[in-house]
């Protein structure tokens, strides 16, 4: 999908919601244990309960390459059944050398045929400048991460007191283009997205951490905007796990049509929609 559609998709559905598809058989109703595929029935259920107020779904691979073919074949069947209209990201957090890269890029735009990846960039530019040779897909690379681990290394200093964070995003910003590029800033660092935002004032950014891990969805977009939206923001467990029981789909499309409203607000709010 190219940024023009992503952007148009976000107007016409008043939202900028991406909703997380980190499938947990320990946490999907019980009755969807007795058939063929339940992360691909739970999954399409999910799917036509919420695709109204979503712009995008990110699958979580290790929730279906935990279960080896058979999880493959769940999570293949998750992309195709995704509305066109809809961007489709594959949260595999991969990078490798160049060669290996390569076959990752093949892996998730061919076969699977996801719109974007998440890569790790932390083996550099052939790690990364592979999944940029697919026109209309998209590389979206770690920036600043939502877990208490991002305090570990990306906000280490050097003698002029810059962070990793911000290193890293100078320099993989200029592998790619904002037409090919995403960074993932976590919500739970609301400050830490204005600072992002100052680095990178064109690129969309792929935002995890509200829901479950208490981010703001106010604060992401104050810190965040930029004239064309420039945000997706993915919550998973607020949503698909709203409940357990046999209105899980219902509750899931409760819970999205919340966030869509909210979202709705603010883009009302800062003018981009009317
Ligand atoms: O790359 C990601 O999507 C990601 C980056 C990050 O910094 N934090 C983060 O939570 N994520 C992912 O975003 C999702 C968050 O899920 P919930 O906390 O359940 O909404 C999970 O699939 C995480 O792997």
């Amino acid at each position: 999908m190219t940024r023009t559609a992503l952007i148009e998709q976000i107007r016409s559905k008043k939202s900028f919601l991406c909703v997380g598809l980190d499938t947990d058989l320990s946490k999907i109703p019980a009755h969807l244990l007795e058939t063929e595929d339940p992360i691909f029935e739970f999954n399409k259920a999910i799917i036509d309960a919420t695709k109204d107020f979503c712009v995008a779904y990110k699958p979580n691979n290790a929730f279906y390459e935990c279960y080896g073919v058979k999880g493959w074949e769940s999570l293949q069947k998750t992309v195709d059944y995704i509305p066109e209209n809809c961007f489709v990201i594959a949260d595999a957090k991969r990078g490798d050398i160049g060669n290996t890269s390569k076959y990752y890029a093949q892996t998730f735009f061919e076969t699977l045929g996801c719109d974007a990846v998440t890569v790790a960039p932390y083996m550099g530019e052939d790690s990364v400048t592979p999944f940029l040779e697919y026109p209309d897909k998209w590389v979206i690379v770690l920036a600043l991460t939502s877990n208490a681990g991002a305090l570990d290394f990306q906000f280490t200093t050097d003698a002029k007191g810059e962070e990793l964070y911000k290193k890293v995003l100078k320099k993989t910003a200029q592998w790619g283009t904002p037409e090919n590029t995403m960074f993932v800033v976590g919500a739970t660092r609301a400050e830490g997205i204005g600072e992002v935002r100052k680095l990178v004032p064109d690129h969309f950014f792929l935002v995890p951490g509200v829901g479950a891990q208490g981010g703001s969805l106010e604060d992401v977009a104050n810190y965040g905007w930029n004239d064309d939206c420039g945000l997706l923001v993915n919550s998973s467990r607020g949503i698909i796990y709203a409940s357990n029981g046999i209105d899980f789909a219902q509750k899931a499309r409760t819970e999205a049509q919340k966030i869509q409203l909210q979202m709705e607000h603010i883009l009302k709010e800062k003018g981009f929609i009317g």
